[in-house]
C-alpha cells in the first residue's frame, strides 16, 4: 500500500474513534469533567459507579468522576461516586488500587470480590457438559468471565442507588478491540472516548496522579494462569505505535497491518449487536 494511502486509513480510523488532531490536557479535563456532570443532572441520576483496578485508566476516569460529582453538588445536585474494588481474591498489585483509590478520594468505596462468582459460572458451564480445547483456553475464558462479572457487580450498585456505570474504554483500546465484550466493553458512559494511551497519561499526570501510576505497564490482568500479563505482550504492537497510528504518524508496515486487521476484526465489538 502507498504511503498515501496507509495515511487515508490511519486518517479514517482515527475520525472514527474520535481522536482529534490537536491535544490540550487542561482542555480535555474541562470538557469531559463538564460531560460528566452534564450527565448526571441532565438524567437525573444520583450517582456514578466505576471499578478501580490500579491501572492508569481507571485512575485518571476515577478522579474525573469525584471532580464531576462535586460539581454537580457543589450547582445543588445530589451526586455521589462510587468507586469500587473488584478483585479477583487477592489482587496482586492491590497497593497500586489502594494508591490509586487515595489519589482519586472518591465519596464511597466499595468492595465486590468477584472470584466466588466468577468462579462458579466457569464451574457451572464445566458441570453443564461445556469443553475447552485445552487449560489455557479455558483460563482465557474464564478471564473474561471476570470481567463480566465485574460488570455485573458495578450494574448492581448503579441498580441500588439510581446510578450511571462508567467505562474506561479509550481510542487505543477501542482501535484494538483490547476488552471484553459485554464486559469492561459494557458501560452508560465512557469519558476516555477518543483519547490515545498517552493522552490519558497526559490527563492523568495533568490530574496530579502518582508518577507510578502514570507510568505504569498497562495489564488486563485477567488470567490466572498468566498474572499481570502485559497488554503489550498479548496485542503484539506497543502502545506508543498505536499511539502513533492514532496521531497519523508514520508507522512500519507490520504494526500498520497488525493494527488494520485487529480493527477490522473486532468491528462487531464497536456496534449495538447485529440484526438482520
Ligand atoms: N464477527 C463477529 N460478529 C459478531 N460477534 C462476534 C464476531 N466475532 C466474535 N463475536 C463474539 O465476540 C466474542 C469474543 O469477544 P470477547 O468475549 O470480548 O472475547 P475476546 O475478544 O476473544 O477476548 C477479550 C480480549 O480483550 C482483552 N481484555 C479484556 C478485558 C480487559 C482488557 C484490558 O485491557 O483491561 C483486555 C482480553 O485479554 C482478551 O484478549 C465471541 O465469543 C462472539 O460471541
Ligand atoms: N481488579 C479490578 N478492580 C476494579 N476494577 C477493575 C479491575 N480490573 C479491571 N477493572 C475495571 O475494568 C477496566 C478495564 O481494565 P483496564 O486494564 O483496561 O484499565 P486499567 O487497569 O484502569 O488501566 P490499564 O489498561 O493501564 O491497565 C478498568 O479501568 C476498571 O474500571
Ligand atoms: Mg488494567
Amino acid at each position: 500500500m502507498s504511503e498515501s494511502a496507509s495515511a487515508a486509513v490511519q486518517q479514517e480510523i482515527a475520525r472514527e474513534l474520535q481522536v482529534a488532531e490537536v491535544f490540550e490536557a487542561e482542555q480535555e479535563i474541562e470538557r469531559r469533567v463538564a460531560f460528566l456532570t452534564e450527565r448526571l443532572t441532565s438524567t437525573g441520576l444520583r450517582c456514578l459507579v466505576l471499578g478501580i483496578s490500579g491501572g492508569v485508566d481507571s485512575t485518571t476516569t476515577g478522579r474525573l468522576c469525584q471532580l464531576a460529582v462535586e460539581r454537580a453538588r457543589a450547582a445543588g445536585h445530589e451526586a455521589r461516586f462510587y468507586a469500587m474494588r473488584l478483585p479477583y481474591g487477592v489482587q496482586g498489585d492491590e497497593h497500586d488500587a489502594q494508591l490509586a483509590l487515595s489519589f482519586i478520594r472518591a465519596d464511597e468505596v466499595l468492595t465486590v470480590d468477584v472470584k466466588p462468582a466468577s468462579d462458579a459460572a466457569l464451574e457451572a458451564s464445566l458441570a453443564g457438559g461445556v469443553t475447552f480445547r485445552d487449560a489455557h483456553h479455558q483460563d482465557f475464558v474464564h478471564g473474561n468471565i471476570k470481567a463480566r462479572q465485574r460488570m455485573i457487580a458495578q450494574y448492581a450498585v448503579a441498580g441500588a442507588y439510581n446510578g450511571l456505570v462508567v467505562g474506561t474504554d479509550h481510542a487505543a483500546e477501542a482501535v484494538s478491540g483490547f476488552f471484553t465484550k459485554f464486559g469492561d466493553g459494557a458501560a452508560d458512559v465512557v469519558p476516555l472516548t477518543g483519547l490515545t494511551k498517552r493522552r490519558v497519561r497526559a490527563v492523568a499526570d495533568t490530574l496530579g496522579a502518582p508518577a507510578e501510576l502514570v507510568w505504569k505497564v498497562p495489564t488486563a490482568d485477567l488470567e490466572t494462569l498468566a498474572p499481570g500479563k502485559a497488554d503489550e505482550d498479548a496485542l503484539g504492537v506497543t502502545y506508543d505505535d498505536i499511539d502513533d497510528f492514532l496521531e497519523g504518524k508514520p508507522v512500519g508496515d507490520r504494526v500498520f497491518r497488525t493494527i488494520v486487521d485487529r480493527y477490522r476484526l473486532t468491528e462487531h465489538k464497536r456496534q449495538l449487536p447485529i440484526a438482520p
